[in-house]
């Protein structure tokens, strides 16, 4: 389970540029579920994944993963224990690094070793494993660059780098908003074959409202760092939730 308490972050402090993002936010997400995040640009989601994830410090406040302050732990620390999947097809592989090496860099996340012996054949069946289980072709492509996949790809490959070590937490940041809807499908489908199989607890941002109710089990949303909504998925619908941002755009306009 993730615990945020009293979470408090700013941007430009004492600036005229400063923006309040987090004033005592509070928010629980129960364990091997999945959790929708949604609410209009600007609004925190990145910011949170970001303070969750470490690359972004908080200003106040608390992180318990499991029952454990991580607000401390330095990023490298976290990602032992938090996977995550970023908008980006580039981010969270290395492009110029094989998909074999690749694999073998996620499986030894928090382990210390040298370049030289980063591949240890021994694992290389387990790894033929995973990207079977993808459908893609990808088990035959071990010595192919990742700079040479498609974006849709890159993407597969990344939510099996961040889920292969069975994290505390994956963090799924608008992972398939770079990507045509047909793929995209394709990546949330696999996104659930997994978290199924692993019950990973997952917090999913997600601009597309309609795989946010279908892939998650309940579903947040944010509005300037406050939860306006938060209820069970099964009990919202994708015309109610356009609604509640018509609802909000009115009131910026006006
Ligand atoms: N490192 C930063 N420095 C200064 N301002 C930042 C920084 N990161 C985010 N912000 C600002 O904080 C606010 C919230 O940004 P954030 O990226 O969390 O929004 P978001 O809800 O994820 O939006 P989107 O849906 O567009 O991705 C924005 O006004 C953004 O410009």
């Amino acid at each position: 389970m993730l615990q945020i308490r009293n979470l408090w972050k700013s941007f430009n402090k004492n600036t005229d540029n400063e923006i309040d993002i987090f004033k005592g936010f509070n928010l629980e997400i129960e364990k091997n579920k999945c959790t929708a995040i949604i609410g209009s640009n600007g609004c925190g989601k990145s910011t949170l994944l970001n303070i969750i994830g470490g690359s972004i410090a908080l200003d106040q406040g608390e992180i318990l993963l499991n029952g454990k302050d991580i607000s401390e732990l330095k990023e490298e620390k976290r990602s032992i224990h938090i996977g995550r999947v970023y908008q980006n097809p580039s981010m969270g592989v290395s492009p110029s690094l094989t998909i074999l090496e690749n694999l073998s860099l996620a499986d030894k996340k928090g382990e210390k070793f040298t370049l030289r012996k980063l591949i240890k054949k021994n694992k290389i069946d387990k790894y033929v494993e995973l990207l079977k289980e993808l459908d893609l072709g990808l088990e035959d492509k071990l010595n192919t660059k990742v700079k040479f996949l498609s974006g849709g790809q890159r993407q597969c490959l990344s939510l099996i780098m961040a889920t292969m070590k069975h994290p505390d937490l994956l963090l799924l940041d608008e992972h398939t908003a770079a990507l045509d809807p047909k793929t995209s499908t394709v990546i949330m489908q696999k996104t659930k074959e997994l978290l199924n199989k692993y019950s990973i607890t997952t917090i999913m941002i997600s601009h597309n409202m309609k795989d946010a109710i279908e892939y998650s089990d309940r579903i947040i949303m944010l509005d300037s760092g406050i939860v306006v909504l938060d209820r069970p998925s099964i009990n919202v619908t994708e015309e109610e939730l356009i609604q509640i941002y018509r609802e909000k755009l009115v009131q910026i306009v006006a």
